[in-house]
């Protein structure tokens, strides 16, 4: 398994952000991290990231501890932060060349235009970051994030603010992506998750209420659409979709 969680918990003074969750991802089953807003997905990812300490419990990426070997968690995965911040000053491709130098990427000039073309930024790379619209913004995260090649993504919210033309490219791209590395993205897209993802953790009030193949799921609750058990999962006491 490349990326295991082991009972997971985060206090944040009163709050417990998340509560003894456990999951799994592997490579080649893009795995959807789903939850309504404030249940703790960005939690979860940012503390597999490094980003911020577990309360108590384990977690591992790559077979690295996230708290024990973060330097070799960093190497092998490719992180995009919910509102995916950047040098807005910076102009793309020189964002690309500092993110590349970071991680000592080979063959620098080569890779960062291999990226440029995978993440359709070649008509916008010679601006300002600053000067992009939001979704190419977004493109360059994705960009940054996948810029050394690592084995474990973990993508929050990385088709938000993209039209539809572009959603469909860069869902494209995940698929391929997914294909040969372990990918854990979150949405509140429905119908991303249905396109794209194997498997499906969802998360409300810091509680894992659903782990399983998409397949699965739908199997195991007799609701037709993703949309359908969501709601039934998550949603306040007494409200559902008929
Ligand atoms: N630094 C912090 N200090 C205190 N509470 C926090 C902090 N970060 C997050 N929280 C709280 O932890 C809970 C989980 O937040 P988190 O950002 O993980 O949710 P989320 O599932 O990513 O939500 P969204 O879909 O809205 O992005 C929320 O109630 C949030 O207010």
């Amino acid at each position: 398994m490349s990326i295991i969680v082991d009972q997971l918990t985060k206090v944040y003074g009163q709050q417990r952000a998340i509560d003894n969750i456990s999951f799994n991802a592997e490579p080649g089953k893009i795995l959807g991290f789903l939850g309504p807003n404030g249940a703790g997905k960005s939690t979860t990812m940012k503390i597999l990231a490094g980003f911020i300490p577990q309360t108590h419990g384990r977690a591992s990426v790559a077979g690295f501890d996230v708290t024990g070997q973060s330097l070799e968690v960093r190497r092998n995965l490719g992180y995009l932060p919910e509102h995916n911040p950047l040098y807005l000053d910076m102009y793309v491709k020189e964002s690309m060349e500092f993110v590349a130098n970071l991680h000592g990427v080979a063959n620098r000039a080569a890779r960062i235009s291999e990226v440029i073309d995978l993440t359709g930024l070649g008509v916008e790379q010679h601006k300002k970051i600053g000067a992009l619209s939001k979704g190419y913004r977004q493109r360059v995260g994705i960009a940054q994030a996948i810029i050394h090649d690592p084995k474990v993504l973990i993508l929050d919210e990385p088709t938000s603010g993209l039209d539809p033309n572009q959603l469909v490219e860069i869902r494209n791209l995940l698929k391929e992506l997914g294909k040969s590395k372990t990918l854990v993205l979150s949405t509140h897209i429905m119908q991303e998750v249905e396109a794209i993802c194997e498997q499906v953790v969802i998360i409300n009030k810091g509680q894992i209420v659903a782990n399983d193949s998409l397949a699965g799921l739908k199997e195991s609750h007799s609701k037709n659409s993703l949309e359908e058990i969501f709601i039934s999962l998550t949603s306040p006491a007494g409200f559902s979709v008929d």
